[in-house]
């Protein structure tokens, strides 16, 4: 017997604005995200600055719309004037979070010229572990200034006129992490985020900020850390910042399918932890999450911890986690998560973009290809446009021990005009029919695309990548054109994405 779930869409029933940022992807100096990930200068299909363009081919075709940069851990003890100005007089650094030598090559006019030839908006990050407020407002100034005063001088010194209007910045990296460097207790961290953005803002009014939330939801210091730095913050912020990452462990599949519903939850109380201040405050602020790093990451199972990494250089193979379709039915989960809350989410960022936890990977002076992950995320940046709609999903549950019960069926919608696009995802291990009622509507969909896992382990390489891909990831072709209510089975342990049409009958 199939499960059996009904979904209601309604094309008046609305979460909120897509906005394009939620499309994002990270760069950190770690492994081979810069080195031998974007930038590979002599590999055959570098350009004249040294980037590869099959890597840059491939970001495009996954719709990344922002790259958060330069980290991550790497920030927090990075001084940006070393990664600036002519490279045959940059010094390389130990870089302490990942124990690697930075040879200091790609720095941030490499980085930022790199993300605008290629249509991406940046999304900055300053160290607020080992350095603080000046540093952080002349790197602003070095990004957005006009000429005139010293730190824009410096960069037009360095060959580059314009500024950059970088928009974005996050003030600082997981400052309550205790692998941060620098890491500080959130009254130490609010206070300094609040100078920090403050001169920031000074430099430039335009700009954005992010403010350090927790580093994930099992963290001790979870709910109270962003009430307390939001308190120091509040007048200066935009956004609080989330992380998380997901695995399969232990064989828990099921936690492991139900991770969704997780991050659906940690939304929810960051959500309820800065309105909470807003109460306090009896502020009409509304603060937004900044979801910048989220993925699928064998961290607890497969990473033995950055102090037990070894000195290393020349871009050496860290965090290069390989993945499955399970996994790629995960990540298509967490996405459909992320559209249900659009609107309190305008910026996400899928960490990270190439060779680290990543869903595109390289070979050094050899081909750039797609894990499995990479196709839910391109197939929602692509067709994921408009408002998000508030479905009612109404399915039966799953016990797992990690999460307890939930959803055996998830699902979101986007309509941008009369294009709609309905993304579903079946945890069951059997099929699944669903009943999308829609009424006074004619819902039309058309073809799209449908993932679905199964039990093999990651193997990895591109052949293998290949593999999964042609067993796994196809084609699909809507149910016929209907007014009021449309029924549909999906494939167990599926994510499937139906673009299509909405007209009221
Ligand atoms: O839960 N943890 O143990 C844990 C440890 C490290 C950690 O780092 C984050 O993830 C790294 C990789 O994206 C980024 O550089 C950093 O911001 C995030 C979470």
């Amino acid at each position: 017997m199939p499960q059996r779930a009904t979904v209601l869409l309604h094309p008046d029933f609305r979460v909120g604005q897509i906005d394009r940022r939620l499309f994002g992807s990270f760069v950190e100096h770690l492994g081979r995200a810069v080195y031998t990930g974007i930038y590979e200068p002599g590999h055959e299909t570098a350009d004249e600055h040294g980037f590869r363009r099959d890597v840059a081919d491939l970001t495009r075709e996954l719709g990344a719309t922002i790259v958060r940069y330069p980290g991550g851990n790497f920030v927090s003890n990075y001084v940006w004037e070393d990664g600036v100005g002519p490279v045959e007089d940059r010094r390389p650094f130990i870089d302490l979070a990942w124990r690697t030598i930075e040879p200091n090559t790609i720095g941030t006019d490499e980085f930022l010229q790199w993300a605008e030839r290629e249509g991406i908006e940046p999304m900055m990050a300053v160290n607020l572990g080992t350095r603080g407020v000046a540093a952080a407002a002349a790197l602003v100034e070095y990004c957005n200034g006009e000429a005139g005063s010293r730190w824009a001088d410096l960069r037009i010194a360095n060959g580059r006129e314009k500024p950059y209007g970088v928009k974005l910045w996050c003030l600082g990296n997981e400052m309550d992490g205790p692998w941060q460097i620098g890491h500080k207790d959130a009254d130490e961290y609010g206070k300094l985020a609040a100078e920090a953005g403050k001169a920031m803002r000074l430099v430039d009014q335009s700009i954005e900020l992010v403010v350090c939330g927790s580093s994930s939801m099992a963290m001790d210091t979870f709910g109270a850390w962003e009430q307390t730095v939001l308190e120091h913050t509040w007048d200066v912020v935009d956004h609080v910042s989330m992380h998380a990452y997901y695995e399969e462990m232990d064989g828990d599949r099921a936690s492991f399918l139900g991770s969704g519903t997780s991050m659906d939850r940690f939304i929810r109380r960051v959500v309820a932890s800065a309105d909470a201040v807003a109460a306090r405050r009896r502020s009409d602020k509304v603060v937004t999450l900044s979801f910048d790093e989220w993925n699928v990451w064998y961290l607890q199972s497969r990473f033995p911890g950055e102090k037990n990494l070894p000195l290393q250089r020349d871009a050496p193979r860290i965090i290069e986690d390989v993945y499955s379709a399970l996994d790629a039915v995960v990540v298509g989960d967490l996405l459909v998560t992320l559209l249900n809350h659009a609107d309190r989410i305008p910026v996400a960022c899928l960490a990270q973009l190439v060779n680290v936890i990543a869903p595109i990977m390289t070979e050094p002076g050899g081909p750039a290809w797609r894990q499995p992950t990479f196709h839910p995320f391109a197939t929602t940046a692509r067709l994921a446009r408009g408002t998000a709609l508030d479905l009612r999903v109404s399915a039966p549950t799953m016990s797992t021990t990690a999460h307890g019960d939930v959803p055996l069926v998830t699902a979101a919608a986007t309509l941008d005009g009369d294009d709609v696009a309905v993304f579903l995802v079946n945890r069951s291990a059997e099929p699944a029919e669903v009943e999308l009622s829609h009424p006074g509507v004619t819902l039309t969909l058309g073809r799209g695309v449908q993932v679905t896992a199964d039990h093999e382990p990651a193997v990895a390489g591109p052949e293998h990548a290949a593999a999964v891909a042609d067993r796994h990831v196809s084609e699909v072709d809507g149910p016929a054109s209907a007014t009021g209510s449309t029924v549909l089975t999906l494939a167990p342990e599926s994510w499937t994405a139906l673009p299509g049409t909405l007209t009221r009958a």
